[in-house]
């Protein structure tokens, strides 16, 4: 009897496996991804054999954070740097590793809503413009956009300014000294983020500003675990494991924000009723006002037009604090490690900033930075070798034919792996070497423009991207203006972690040494 039900289902499975075109039987019944017009699959896209069936699925079995980074590296050149197609637990995913995909992902309307990672963040930032998706997506960006508005932006590079010059100060009073940048640079940045989006400055309430940092890394790492461990991936598993140990971490931060946006709500209604009395546009209001401008701000004048509620609000602030945060500390971290490696290209940069910005950097503005064309293209280098958002997923909710005609099924995870596609020796020669130079206007004419995405591109492109650009330009030129950057750690011995931001094993330190 049992041999006869053995045959029956070998025989099922045989004929499922060469018979039937719509599901991957090796990868536990996903749907498969087919071609509009009959043409085999690998004629679009990699799919790679060995991995396509059961191995796929135990690949990661039991290894380490690292251990997924590389091997995420090594698939991509095993697929010869081309996009591929894999079938695992019942899923069907599209991973991106090319300028030719990302731009047609990226491009496709139907491509808008976020993959299963984003379900982490719910926790901590409810349904912001982050994960959000549909209206409620479209209305909250159009909402947000004016917030990075070129006159804005003037306001919050002052904030950048003077962080940075207070960032220095501690370490003027060094001939040398060596930092870690791991401990030091989040500081800067959570103040930044803190006082640009909710207008309140994080060191003037030291002992709530701690223990908001604190509870802020507390949620971070509870991302890190749920990635980490396929268990949580499941809401009501993590509620029912995990999610006390975060709890009060989750409270404090939204008790923070929250508090925080009823003050300034008041302190706004007042602005309002003077733009009332003397009929000043919305414009001239943010340019205007007496008190600096805040993101929150313009949420709050959505508000009083009834556009948004307060829940909303604490959601749109606490995704811009955390979407703010852990980037830019990221960018600057590497970018002042890159700095501190290559001592002649911090030289070009050092000469640049001697050049253009005074001494007392009153002329420190977004116009000027604009003018630092080594420092930015030491920037972009810099987050094209390390971008501090590595991977970024979307999800299909109906059956999805992109516009080369590969048919996606509905549910199918599209993961964009910007570091691969950032590092494709398709699109850039000696990739793994840093090299600005490569972003000046003569050496990029012949690079398509979706091969350098640290920011993503598209309508769902990051919001931050020239606040983030500016912050990290301010706080470098305010470094190298005083200090020399040497290297205590060696770039080729970091090992990356797999995560949401492109964080490394071990910390990362410099010297700093005073210039004469
Ligand atoms: C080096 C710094 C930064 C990097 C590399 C970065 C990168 C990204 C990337 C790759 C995305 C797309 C995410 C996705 O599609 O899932 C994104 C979205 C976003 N970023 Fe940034 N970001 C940075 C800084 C900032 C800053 C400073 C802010 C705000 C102050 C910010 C706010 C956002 C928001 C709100 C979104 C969601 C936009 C939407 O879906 O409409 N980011 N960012």
């Amino acid at each position: 009897m049992f041999t006869i039900w053995l045959t029956f289902a070998f025989a099922l499975f045989y004929w499922l496996y060469r018979v039937n075109k719509n599901y991957h039987v090796l990868g536990f019944f996903a749907k498969r991804v087919y071609t509009q017009n009959g043409k085999p699959v690998e004629s679009l896209v990699g799919v790679p054999k060995g991995l396509s069936g059961l191995r796929n699925l135990f690949a990661n079995f039991g290894k380490d954070n690292a251990s997924v980074f590389t091997y995420l590296r090594e698939v991509s050149k095993r697929m010869g740097h081309r996009s591929y197609i894999q079938y695992g637990m019942g899923r069907t995913m599209l991973s991106v590793v090319d300028a030719e995909y990302a731009e047609i992902v990226l491009n496709d309307q139907n491509l808008i809503n976020k993959g299963l990672v984003y379900t982490f963040l719910e926790p901590a930032l409810k349904n912001g413009l982050l994960i959000a998706s549909g209206q409620k997506w479209h209305s909250r960006r159009k909402m947000l956009t004016p917030t990075f508005h070129f006159n804005i932006m003037g306001q919050f590079q002052e904030v950048f300014k003077t962080e940075s010059l207070k960032f220095v100060q501690p370490f003027l009073k060094e001939e040398e000294i060596d930092i870690t940048l791991n401990d030091i640079i989040p500081r800067f940045t959570l103040n930044t983020i803190c006082e640009t989006a909710m207008g309140i400055k994080l060191d003037d309430m030291a002992e709530e500003g701690d223990r908001y940092r604190n509870s802020f890394s507390k949620i971070d790492q509870c991302f890190a675990r749920r990635l980490t461990n396929p268990f949580l991936w499941n809401r009501k598993i993590y509620d029912l494991i995990a999610a006390k140990d975060y709890e009060p971490h989750l409270k404090e931060v939204h008790r923070f924000s929250s508090e925080i946006i009823a003050k300034r709500k008041v302190l706004f209604e007042k602005e309002l009723e003077q733009r009332r009395n003397t009929k000043t546009t919305e414009d001239d209001l943010f340019i205007n006002k007496k008190q600096r401008y805040a993101m929150l701000d313009t949420l709050l004048c959505a508000e009083s037009d009834g556009l948004i509620d307060h829940a909303g609000i604490c959601e749109e602030v606490d995704t811009l604090m955390f979407a703010g945060f852990d980037t830019t500390s990221m960018g600057l971290i590497f970018g002042l490690m890159n700095m501190s490696v290559y001592p002649e290209l911090q030289d070009l940069c050092f000469k640049e900033i001697e050049e253009y910005v005074d001494d007392d950097f009153s002329n420190l503005d977004s116009n000027l930075l604009g003018k630092l064309k080594h420092l930015e293209c030491f920037v972009k280098e810099t987050m094209r070798m390390y971008p501090s958002v590595p991977i970024i997923s979307r999800k299909t909710i109906q059956d999805t034919t992109l516009s080369n005609g590969l048919v996606l099924p509905k549910n199918t995870d599209v993961t964009l792996l910007i570091f691969d596609i950032l590092r494709n020796p398709k699109h850039w020669d000696s990739p793994d070497e840093f090299k600005p130079e490569r972003f000046l206007p003569e050496n990029s004419q012949n690079r398509p423009t979706y091969a350098f995405v640290p920011f993503s591109a598209g309508q769902r492109n990051c919001i931050g991207q020239k606040y983030a650009m500016q912050e990290m330009k301010t706080l470098m030129v305010v470094i190298l203006k005083s200090f020399k950057i040497l290297p205590l750690v060696d770039p080729k011995a970091l090992v990356f972690n797999v995560g949401i931001t492109l964080r490394t094993k071990t910390d990362i330190k410099v010297k700093l040494v005073r210039r004469k």
